[in-house]
């Protein structure tokens, strides 16, 4: 297939998969809404259930961006305080393994992804089917970074034997790009990230990362397309068709 088609077929994936996610969500639910290519389709798809149907849901969103596509299709907006917890956060990935693994930050929201992946009880991740790795580590790791600190964390990043890349913003790649914090996105290949919790334990001992986009034993299921078909993964287990479900597995 062209790269063209690729991607017509990448985005066909994320809709199937982001409409499964959406029938999941039900009523009186507190939910995180995710952030990318993937996660759009599934704010757009909960906030026709919500005009359409009724739906009463509460969502905080993990970016600015999807916070203003939330308020477009008419979700109504949770802000952050004391007490919340999302009974389900749904979220893309850049990778994910067969223990449900992940890189996160392709899209520079990985500290709020983060923030709320970990106040939810139920992080559901939504993929097409270029995501699923057998080992982590081909897609570059996001760190965000204080810029002040970012000369000592490339140098850091490097002795941990990755190749950190400063982010630049791709609408304009005369800037740098920056977090909705203010912060610097380093993108660190490593080609095969060996042992991620080994590699996550050390990169929070480096002064000057806010976060990094390993997330790990956080999800308990992905959506993704295999074979053409829609499955769910859970951690370490065998692939089950979404259509066995009606409601999160
Ligand atoms: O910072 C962005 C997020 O972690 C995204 O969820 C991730 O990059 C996947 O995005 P997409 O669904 O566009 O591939």
């Amino acid at each position: 297939m062209s790269s063209p088609e690729i991607q017509q077929q990448l985005a066909q994936e994320k809709q199937l998969v982001a409409a499964t996610a959406a029938r999941w969500v039900q009523d009186g639910m507190v939910v995180g809404l995710g952030t990318g290519s993937t996660a759009a389709p599934f704010i757009e798809l909960l906030g026709q259930r919500v005009r359409e149907e009724g739906l009463r849901i509460q969502a905080t969103a993990t970016s600015r961006a999807s916070d203003e596509l939330a308020r477009r299709v008419g979700i109504p907006m949770l802000e952050p305080r004391r007490g919340v917890r999302f009974d389900l956060t749904v979220d893309g990935a850049d990778e994910l393994d067969s223990q449900l693994q992940l890189i996160k930050g392709g899209g520079g929201a990985l500290l709020r992804e983060k923030v709320i992946a970990t106040a939810s009880d139920y992080l559901l991740i939504v993929a097409d089917s270029s995501k699923a790795v057998a080992q982590l580590g081909r897609f570059p790791l996001p760190l965000e970074v204080v810029p002040f600190a970012l000369p000592w964390v490339m140098d850091a990043v490097e002795a941990l034997g990755g190749a950190p890349v400063v982010r630049v913003n791709k609408l304009n790649p005369g800037e740098l790009a920056q977090s909705d914090q203010g912060n610097l996105l380093l993108d660190c290949h490593f080609e095969k990230i060996e042992n991620p919790a080994e590699l996550a334990r050390q990169l929070k001992t480096i002064p000057g990362i806010v976060e990094h986009g390993l997330f790990l034993g956080l999800a308990r299921a992905a959506i993704i397309v295999q074979s053409g078909e829609v499955q769910v993964l859970r951690p370490g287990q065998a692939a089950v068709p979404a259509a066995a479900f009606s409601t999160l597995p």
